[in-house]
Formats: structure tokens, sequence, C-alpha cells
């Protein structure tokens, strides 16, 4: 069996490294330096980051250069980043790109410029994941702040378009240290057969065995944020529980 990828979570918001509940602007618990942040998640073993630019998604500024620095610094140590926040056009997406990430998480766009992520996929293939953040079934853009439509449908759409990955979120177990929806990514599985990376909720080694066991599905990866920051887990623990 494959081993489930962990890629533990660096968002950053005004130039720290911050975890959020629910996604929520304010509601940011800061963790300092994100460079910092992504170092320690490098020398523990991690072999992807997951860094989202904050305010990038909320339209509040962004964090370009740290951004690029903190990029910059993994890909020197040959550690894959899945870069995420407000990649919305040719520009930030270039300017994305450039970074050297491995990839980048688009979720905005998706729901609002299909006819341009439908060209953007098709133009960079597996450089492209598609983040489906969802309340219930209805997903969620502009920094989660706002409704964009059906999960199942947006799916088939995306699937129809040649989306090579999906990053599947519950905002609602999101930063709480609730467990993932095990429930939600079977669906979402069910539905595509394209890997799926989880996201939102991990709260304990268990929960990290549950998200291997549905390796077989689809499940790809987790995305690990909060767990790791409040030291439920450490990464090196993380990564010897999703051995097979
Ligand atoms: O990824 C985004 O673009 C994003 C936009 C707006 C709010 C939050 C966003 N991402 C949050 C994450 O990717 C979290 O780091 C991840 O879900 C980890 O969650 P958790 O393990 O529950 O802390």
């Amino acid at each position: 069996m494959s081993t489930l990828e962990l890629l533990p979570a660096v968002d950053v918001r005004d130039g720290q490294a911050v975890r959020l509940v629910h996604g929520e602007s304010g509601s940011e618990t800061s963790y300092g330096a994100p460079l910092e942040a992504a170092l320690a998640w490098q020398r523990a073993g991690a072999e992807w980051l997951h860094l989202v630019d904050l305010d990038a998604a909320f339209g509040t500024g962004d964090n370009r250069d740290l951004i690029r620095q903190v990029t910059a610094s993994m890909a020197d140590m040959n550690l894959k980043v899945e870069l995420s926040g407000g990649i919305r056009d040719d520009a930030s997406l270039a300017a994305a790109l450039a970074t050297g990430c491995t990839r980048v998480n688009l979720g905005t766009a998706a729901l609002e410029t299909p006819e341009w992520v439908a060209k953007v996929i098709a133009e960079y293939g597996d450089k492209i994941a598609v983040g489906l953040d969802v309340r219930g079934t209805t997903l969620r853009g502009r920094g989660w702040t706002r409704d964009g439509g059906d999960l199942y449908e947006t799916l088939a759409r995306l699937d129809s378009e040649g989306c090579s990955r999906y990053v599947v979120t519950d905002i609602a177990k999101d930063g709480t240290l609730q467990g993932p929806n095990l429930e939600l990514l079977k669906n979402v599985c069910a539905a595509t057969d394209k890997p799926v990376v989880a996201s939102g909720g991990v709260s304990s080694l268990d929960d990290l065995r549950a998200l291997s066991e549905l390796v077989p599905l689809g499940v790809e990866g987790a995305i690990v944020g909060k767990a790791l920051y409040a030291k439920a887990f450490t990464l090196e623990e993380a990564l010897a529980a999703v051995k097979p």
C-alpha cells in the first residue's frame, strides 16, 4: 500500500505563521516566522509543505516576498511546496509558479472563472490542483467567505476538464482539532478517480491512521496544521504513524 503523504501547513498572515479556526479572518493564533516553521518541518523529515498566503486569499494584501523566500529555501532542500491563496489570474499564477513551487492550489478561481481554470489545467497539467473547500456540500471561495456552488457538480466539471488532483477541506473542521471528515473524503473519492489531499481537523495520530486507510480509495495525502503547532504530536511521530 502507498504511504499517505503528509503536508505540514504554513499559513501566512501579515508576515507571520498563523492558524485560524474555520478559516475565519480574525481567529488567528500566531506561531512566529514562516521560514522558521517551514525549516522545522523540513528538519523533522517533511517531503512536502502546504504554504498558504492568507492575505492574498482574503484580499487583504499579500506576503509574496516572504512566500517566495520560503519556497526557494525549501526547493534548495528538495522539499516540495504546494502553494495556495489568491491565485486567480495569469499574473498571480505566473508569480506563484515562478517561486519554484511544485504545484499550486486554485480555489476561488475554480468557482468564479471556470474558463480560465480549464485553460490553465490544460496548459499546466499536474502543476495545478484545485481546492474544494466546503461547508456541507457547498463550496466556499474568497478566503472561504462566499458560497460558490455545489461540490459534486463542480467536481464533475473539473474532472471533465482533466484536473489532476483535489485538496478537500471541510471548513467546519479546519483548525478545530476535531478530526477529519472521513465521510466527506470517502464520498469525494467515490466521485472522482483523481487523487485527493485531505485537509482540516487532524488532531491525533489515530486520525492519520484513519486517513491512511483511505489511501486505497484515493486519498493521497493529508495537510496537518493546528495539531503540529499545538504539539499534539511531532511530525516525526506522524511520519512513523503513516508508514504501512
Ligand atoms: O488554503 C487556502 O487557500 C485557505 C484560504 C482561506 C482560509 C484558509 C485556507 N487554508 C487553510 C489551510 O490550508 C490549513 O492550513 C489546513 O486546512 C490545515 O488545517 P488544520 O490541520 O485543521 O489546522
